[in-house]
């Protein structure tokens, strides 16, 4: 199965990471520096002023689609986001599957003022620390990915580090379990990651039963105005785009139609 597959390379990985720098050399790195992180909630919560919010991704491949951008650069896919109007980005730093890279994270921190999100498969209290070193705003928790206990600690201990935590959800019973922990930002995906199959109904049977001083993010597949507008329409404040950035040959349009898709 793919998502185990993931955690089990990203657990390898870990380990060898943790030979070079330990958490709790990471945590005194913490509290000897200044690593401030942003109002992520002010950025993602639609406002009369700007209902639609987009997370906009960086985002080279995936395991579904392969490669998704040739000549993929990073830095100028993040100033593109930067200065045109979207409210987060989402830098995906897993290397083996999404040829992601947490140097992205660092290098994209130097020139942009929007909250970053660490996207990634986090599973260990290490990831987190190493989110905030990078400069990650908040980080993003697979509920499919953790059991109750896991979630709960790994979202408590993003928490008392100042990180948001965005918790993504599928089906009813990660709800319960994104409630359970607390989540004030739950990320509806889409794609199902066992069986990467898509199920853009999925939000109709979920928003309504969340509670409404939650933020609402729509994950995955949306390309579409259409989409854009009936999702915000049925209560998403929120939308995680990436593969349609990185085919579209301006991104900047495509961020101004669908911040403007409501009016
Ligand atoms: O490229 P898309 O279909 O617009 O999707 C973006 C984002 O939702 C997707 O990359 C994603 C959502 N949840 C994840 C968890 C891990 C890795 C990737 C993801």
């Amino acid at each position: 199965m793919i998502l185990e597959k993931i955690i089990n390379k990203t657990i390898e990985d870990l380990n060898l990471r943790k030979q070079t720098i330990s958490l709790e050399e990471l945590e005194l790195k913490i509290k000897e520096g200044s690593y401030k992180t942003k109002d992520v909630k002010s950025f993602l919560k639609s406002s009369k002023d700007e209902p639609i919010r987009i997370i906009a991704e960086v985002k080279k491949a995936s395991p579904s689609k392969g490669i998704i951008k040739e000549n993929f650069d990073p830095i100028s896919i993040a100033k593109e986001y930067n200065d045109n109007g979207a409210n987060a980005i989402s830098v995906l730093t897993e290397s083996h599957f999404f040829l992601g890279d947490l140097n992205y994270l660092k290098e994209i921190k130097k020139f942009t003022n929007i909250p970053l999100l660490r996207k990634d498969f986090i599973v260990d209290k290490y990831q987190i620390a190493e989110a905030l070193v990078y400069g990650a705003d908040f980080v993003l928790l697979i509920a499919k990915a953790l059991n109750q206990d896991e979630l709960n600690s790994l979202y408590s201990y993003a928490r008392s580090l100042d990180l948001e935590v965005l918790v993504e959800i599928h089906d009813l019973e990660d709800l319960e379990k994104s409630l359970k922990c607390g989540a004030d930002i739950i990320g509806i995906n889409h794609r199902n990651l066992k069986t990467f199959e898509m199920d853009m109904t999925l939000c109709d049977k979920l928003i309504p039963l969340i509670p409404r001083d939650k933020i609402i993010v729509a994950e995955s597949g949306v390309s579409d105005i259409e989409v854009i507008k009936r999702l915000h329409g049925i209560g998403a404040d929120s939308f995680l785009i990436g593969e349609h950035f990185m085919r579209v040959p301006s991104i900047k349009n495509e961020l101004l139609k669908f911040k403007n898709s409501w009016k």
